[in-house]
């Protein structure tokens, strides 16, 4: 097959700079190799989406790429930084660009909103803690969850505790954020909400955002770019964005996982 039919042509006006560069990489655990030679560029102010089926490594890719799985070939570049080159120390710099948000949102929950979105600045900044509170109450009226400055995360529906967990991803005004599977657990509406949230940091702060989400509506709906991780053949086999892949791609495994939703409403066993 073409392999020019699985990769979304670079749009001319793309000028864009590169934000991240994966070269080459593999994954593995042990002897258990995830993904190998997966290679992509991440643009400045793109939402890249990583996709593909359950189990192929979007996660563990994602893990490497924030300094928690050192990959056991190929480099990533942040900016002209390279990644797993140098030191703990040197990855903690790079990643001092880093904000993350997990599926959970993560929050401690012994401490109050204002606070857990406060620890990062406490531990890594030498603000004063009136120009902490400053800036918690800035990013928790960013993310529309000021009013629970002073809640504790079980008070909090889970839309708010994904908030919550935003508003401290971006505690310390990182240029990219990651995010895994930012609306499991919520509902249709929640999630739509979520992604305008996502679209407005984009297009607020230009912050660049890599995505891992099975919530294809969603992907639709913000992701410029992407790749498609396969279990099967253990790499990256087509790059694009959500809809070019859905409407363009003609690998087969690509098109039955973009064309899932349609399979799933007609289906009361769609696996979702
Ligand atoms: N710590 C680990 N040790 C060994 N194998 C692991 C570890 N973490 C993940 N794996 C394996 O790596 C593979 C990829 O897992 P990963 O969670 O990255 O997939 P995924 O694409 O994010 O899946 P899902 O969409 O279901 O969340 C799976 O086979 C998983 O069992």
């Amino acid at each position: 097959m073409n392999d020019l039919h699985n990769q979304m042509p670079s749009a001319p006006d793309d000028t864009r700079p590169v934000m991240i560069s994966v070269n080459g990489v593999t994954l593995a655990f042990g002897p258990k190799v995830i993904q190998h030679d997966v290679s992509f560029e991440v643009k400045r102010g793109s939402i890249f989406a990583v996709m593909g089926g359950s189990g192929c490594g979007k996660s563990t890719l994602l893990k490497s790429m924030i300094g928690l799985l050192r990959p056991t070939q190929g480099r990533y570049l942040v900016g002209q930084d390279n990644y797993w080159a140098g030191d703990d120390a040197s990855r903690v710099h790079i990643g001092r660009r880093f904000g993350v948000l997990f599926q959970s949102g993560a929050l401690w929950s012994s401490m109050t909103v204002g606070e857990n979105v406060a620890l990062p600045m406490q531990m890594f900044t030498r603000l004063e803690p009136p120009v902490i509170r400053q800036m918690v109450e800035l990013k928790l009226g960013l993310v529309g969850m000021l009013h629970a400055i002073d809640q504790y995360p079980s008070e909090l529906s889970g839309g708010m505790r994904k908030r919550a967990g935003l508003a401290r991803a971006m505690s310390l005004d990182p240029d990219i954020l990651f995010f895994d599977e930012p609306s499991a657990g919520l509902d249709p509406i929640t999630s739509a909400r979520l992604d305008e949230l996502i679209l407005n940091l984009r297009d607020g702060l230009g912050a660049t955002i890599i995505i891992v989400s099975h919530e294809l509506s969603s992907l639709f709906h913000i992701a410029d770019d992407g790749i498609f991780l396969d279990a099967g053949q253990k790499t990256a086999i087509a790059h694009g964005s959500p809809v070019w892949l859905r409407d363009h791609c003609t690998d087969p495994v690509v098109h039955a996982f973009m064309h899932r939703e349609q399979l799933d409403s007609s289906s009361p066993h769609g696996d979702g």
